[in-house]
């Protein structure tokens, strides 16, 4: 696998003087093109701030980073970002199909291919139906599958998530996980995910980034080895991902990385073996 991202000693502080602020200290990492990462810390630490370095929007005051070897120092083209807030990123006023489009209409793309592109990628997320709707005609699962489509339109190299499941319902963020892993499995998307869901984060992702408190710094990159094929119940039920969410836990509450690891599967393996003792429990006769 070849690098696709390469952060490298990242800082940013906010103001100057007396009164800077670190919000970001010093963080390396890279992710591997077609991986899908995600960053989880605690609210605050620094993780929006670290995303907004990585896409270009804000620059870091030390470090660099580089999308496929190139430095980062604008937001690239071939980059995408989803936010939590669908409702204020896509325009009232114009149809799906045109907000799906939207971002094509600044690169020299002929508009029959810049249909082609929306039409496509708003049936990979399930809504080759709704194109001719307003966003506000829609839901705000599927609000948030159109700003999955408009990103997927630009086919990025990177596609980057804050916190993207953030203001959707349970059912509708489990639907919004699988439909993720789906995009990087059929697509070979490289997704890098921002999330304080400790869940979300194992369930999602092939590896995670656990940042300390504020200012960030990572305190631990976990391989997450569940199967290719997830399911929002079983896998969330298996003893793999239930150490893993356990030891995610704890780092986050301060422990080091051997004792989170050995706490978390002790008490993983203790669990399962209390509920495979426990008597089941015979369903009530209805009249
Ligand atoms: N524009 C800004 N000016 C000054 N300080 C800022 C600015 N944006 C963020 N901060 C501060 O930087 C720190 C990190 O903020 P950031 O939003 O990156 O954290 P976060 O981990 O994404 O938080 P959350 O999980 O609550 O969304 C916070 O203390 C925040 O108050």
């Amino acid at each position: 696998m070849s690098t696709m991202l390469e952060v490298s000693g990242v800082s940013h502080r906010y103001g100057s003087g007396a009164k800077a602020h670190t919000a970001v200290n010093n963080l390396s990492f890279t992710v591997e093109a077609g991986q899908l990462a995600s960053i989880v810390g605690p609210s605050g630490c620094g993780k929006s701030t670290l995303l907004r370095c990585v896409a270009g929007l804000t620059p870091a005051t030390e470090g660099t980073v580089s999308l496929h070897g190139d430095r980062v120092d604008g937001v690239p083209d071939d980059l995408a970002v989803v936010f939590q807030d669908y409702s204020r990123s896509l325009f009232p006023w114009l149809s799906v199909q045109k907000n799906v489009e939207f971002p094509l209409r600044w690169r020299s793309i002929s508009r029959g291919e810049r249909r082609k592109r929306a039409a496509e990628a708003l049936e990979h997320v399930g809504l080759a139906d709704v194109g001719g709707k307003y966003p506000w005609q829609l839901s705000g699962g599927m609000q948030q599958r159109v700003s999955i489509a408009r990103a997927l339109a630009s086919r990025p190299s990177l596609l980057l998530m804050d916190e993207p499941f953030a203001s959707v319902d349970a059912q509708t963020r489990f639907e919004l996980e699988d439909l993720t892993r789906r995009v990087q499995r059929e697509q070979g998307t490289t997704i890098l995910v921002v999330t304080h869901d400790i869940d979300e984060s194992v369930y999602l992702s092939d590896r995670v980034l656990v940042l300390s408190k504020s200012p960030a710094s990572i305190v631990a990159d976990l391989r997450v080895d569940l199967p290719a094929d997830r399911d929002q119940i079983a896998t969330r039920e298996s003893l793999e991902f239930v150490t893993l969410r356990g030891e995610v836990a704890r780092l986050l509450h301060g422990g080091t990385p051997d004792e989170a690891a050995k706490a978390a599967s002790d008490a993983a393996e203790w669990a399962l073996a209390e509920q495979s003792k426990a008597q089941p429990v015979r369903p009530r006769s209805r009249r």
